[in-house]
């Protein structure tokens, strides 16, 4: 299988909405890499996400996830010769859950997912985490909730990892040591890692793609090193020169992919105060 993902001609509409959550999407995602998705609120990432894990149907379009069609049964469950699982998706909802909020210990919620079978990678997970497995989770903070979550999804390896803005509440330390072990597991095994945020730090040179959505469609698609330069000699802090002639973007100073997502969502919000005058 030559790719982690692949969505073509994907439009979708969840029921009772008129207009499309995502609209003719058309993407490749190879094994080994690292994509960004930005956009506003309500562009249409978490929608996406859901999909690529089989949460929803796609019922226009193609999407095949490590070759399989992530919503069908075969997809939801470790191959026999594989001892990793295909999908895992990471979302905020986890933690408002009323299963998590109770008095149950960590080292309970470890155990009943299987740490035994993985126990170098817990170990690995609970340090970069800092998670104390004698926590009690109805006595936590929601970045100590938020930290056992990720240290449970993360344990079983996957082939695509669907992160839907679930690093919002780690501390930077904890936050930083995390995207160093997943740009790792990138480089050292056959996965790749899909991931939205709002949060730009820390995060200038660790994607090898970044997806702009606006309404539900792909407007543009960056790949390093080839279309992002940060020009580290500038004094013009901040500012994003597009290339008219590709596809390419420099951005001024701040060696933060922060100044780019606000150039992407102010053209937004201009574009789309152009669209209710009309
Ligand atoms: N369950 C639902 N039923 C109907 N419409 C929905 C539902 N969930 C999302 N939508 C709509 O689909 C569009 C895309 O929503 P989505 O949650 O994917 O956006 P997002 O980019 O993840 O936003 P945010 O940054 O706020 O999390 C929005 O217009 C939203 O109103």
């Amino acid at each position: 299988m030559s790719l982690a993902a692949e969505i073509r001609g994907l439009t979708y509409k969840f029921p009772h909405n008129n207009s499309a959550a995502l609209s003719e999407i058309e993407l490749e995602i190879p094994w080994h890499t690292r994509t960004l998705v930005v956009g506003s609120n309500g562009a249409g990432k978490s929608t996406l996400l859901k999909l690529l894990s089989g949460k929803n149907l796609c019922l226009t379009g193609h999407i095949r996830v490590n070759g399989l069609d992530p919503f069908s049964p075969h997809s939801m469950h470790k191959n026999e010769s594989d001892e990793c699982q295909i999908t895992t998706y990471l979302g905020t909802e986890w933690c408002h859950m009323s299963i998590i909020n109770r008095d149950i210990g960590v080292q309970e919620l470890l155990d009943s997912i299987g740490l035994q079978h993985h126990l170098e990678r817990g170990q690995m997970l609970i340090d970069i985490l800092d998670v104390d497995v004698n926590w009690r989770m109805h006595r936590l903070s929601d970045g100590q909730k938020r930290r056992v979550q990720l240290a449970m999804g993360l344990l079983i390896p996957w082939r695509l990892l669907l992160l839907d803005e679930v690093t919002v509440d780690l501390d930077v330390l904890a936050r930083s040591r995390l995207l160093a072990f997943l740009q790792q597991e990138t480089s050292v095994r056959r996965c790749s890692i899909v991931y939205a945020t709002h949060i730009f730090d820390g995060l200038a040179e660790w994607p090898d793609k970044v997806l702009h959505l606006r309404n539900g469609r792909i407007v543009q698609q960056l790949s390093y090193p080839a279309d992002v330069k940060f020009d580290l000699q500038g004094t013009n802090d901040g500012t994003v020169i597009q290339n008219p002639d590709n596809n390419s973007v420099r951005i001024g100073y701040a060696k933060s992919l922060h100044p780019l997502a606000l150039a992407w969502l102010s053209t937004d919000e201009n574009k789309l105060a152009t669209n209710q005058r009309l």
